[in-house]
């Protein structure tokens, strides 16, 4: 199963994982493994955080590779507005004349 590639949607998202691999990240175009760190969280940067950063911190496009000899458990946390809500393009600063 696994999941496609895409980027997180809200501001952050926390991820508890057992110690298989799966999770791959895109750096440089190509698929990066992350290797799971025991008794930590992994937080990973969202869209809106990119959004309100400008661009200084990334939503990372990242994926889930799965295989039928690893069991692979994760939960997610992810933190944000709904995913239905817009966001607004930045307000316009107007110059006199
Ligand atoms: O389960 C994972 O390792 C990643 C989950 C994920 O990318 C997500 O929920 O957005
Ligand atoms: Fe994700």
């Amino acid at each position: 199963m696994g999941l496609p590639a895409h980027s997180d949607h809200g501001l952050l998202t926390l991820l508890i994982q057992n110690d298989t691999l799966g999770l791959q990240v895109l750096h440089k175009d190509k698929w990066v493994n992350i290797q799971p760190l025991p008794n930590s969280f992994l937080a990973n940067i969202g869209d809106h955080i990119e959004i309100l950063s400008n661009g200084k911190y990334k939503s990372v496009l990242h994926r889930v590779v799965v295989n039928d000899k690893d069991i692979k458990i994760s939960i997610a946390l992810a933190h944000g507005p709904a995913a239905d809500t817009a966001v607004s393009p930045a307000p316009m600063l107007l110059e006199d004349g």
